[in-house]
């Protein structure tokens, strides 16, 4: 573990009764990396999460948070900011009130204006939780992981239930927080946001690990894909292709870009048309469908 390291988590297990829900899973993250801890529902992400925030005692196995002991709560708690899935806020505060009670709660310095307006909600400082839309609501939580700035913030499932310009305008403060050197810890099942935004992915399937690595590190495990439909007096393919039942011809491939210029040349050079033509690396959603298969 170097200096650098924010979260350190060795062979963390958490049992309920006898039931095994996370198994030995092992990983860091980095100063300033937005690392995604994704998996199919009941992986045993929250669990896992639950202990690094330091909301729940491992069975065993060693976390170490920003150097210190996730349950040293005062050590902590200055030093990150959790938005989760459910906060339930006090339903009589305003928003105002909500995030003058988290700065007091944790220590962390900030003016409860200013994170209202980074989050679009200073029309709402004095309207209580329970008068929140579903969405203004997720804005709050929001503003409370941001509130102080801190180097460290859990966004689990931050998007769910966000209009698409408001899920646009939480990456903006993400990004720009990120700038400034944040670290990141990210649980959604919106496996497009993790594609474009993670450095490092975690996919979870059953209480452990399957893959760990890069967006592209774990996109490359599995072949891209060229498709097409060609008129039926067509020549013979340049290359191996299945024919779906709609007519569709389909190319997997490892070597997606050389396959691409074969094809496109051979086109060319016969005159023969590629109609509807689509062509891409595998998708996170892919790899994520191909772990609960095996
Ligand atoms: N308090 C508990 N008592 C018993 N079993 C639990 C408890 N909390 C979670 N589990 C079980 O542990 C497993 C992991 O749950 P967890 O909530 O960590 O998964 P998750 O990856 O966050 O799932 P999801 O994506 O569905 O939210 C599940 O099978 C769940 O039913």
């Amino acid at each position: 573990m170097n200096s650098d390291t924010v979260i350190n988590v060795e062979r963390l297990n958490v049992n309920y009764d006898d039931f095994h829900a996370v198994k030995d899973l092992t990983f860091d993250v980095q100063r300033g990396e937005l690392y995604a801890l994704l998996g199919t529902n009941g992986a045993g992400k929250t669990s896992t999460l639950e202990v690094i925030e330091g909301h729940r005692a491992s069975t065993s196995g060693k976390v170490t948070i920003l150097g210190e002991d996730p349950r040293d709560r005062k050590a902590v708690r200055p030093r990150m900011g959790i938005m989760l899935q459910d906060s339930g806020f006090s339903a009589d505060l305003s928003a105002m009130e909500t995030l003058t009670l988290i700065g007091g709660l944790t220590g962390r310095k900030d003016h409860p204006d200013r994170v209202l307006d980074v989050v679009g909600l200073t029309n709402k400082a004095e309207t209580r939780v329970s008068a929140l839309s579903g969405g203004e609501k997720r804005r709050l939580d929001f503003a409370t992981a941001i509130y102080g700035s801190p180097e460290l913030i859990f966004l689990d499932e931050p998007t769910t239930g966000l209009d698409v310009a408001s899920r646009d305008d939480l990456w903006d403060v993400v990004d720009r927080l990120r700038e400034d050197g944040a670290t990141i810890v990210l649980t959604t099942h919106y496996l497009e946001e993790a594609q474009q935004r993670a450095d490092r992915i975690g996919l979870m399937h059953e209480g452990a690990f399957r893959m760990q690595g890069t967006v592209t590190e774990l996109t490359q495990t599995l072949p891209g894909h060229i498709s097409f439909t060609l008129n039926d007096d067509a020549p013979a393919l340049p290359l191996e292709s299945a024919l779906s039942g709609s007519g569709r011809r389909l190319i997997e491939t490892h070597g997606l870009q050389e396959d691409l210029y074969t094809l496109l040349s051979w086109a060319e050079s016969t005159s023969t048309e590629l109609h509807d033509l689509d062509a891409g690396p595998t998708r996170l959603d892919d790899v994520f469908r191909s772990i609960t298969r095996n």
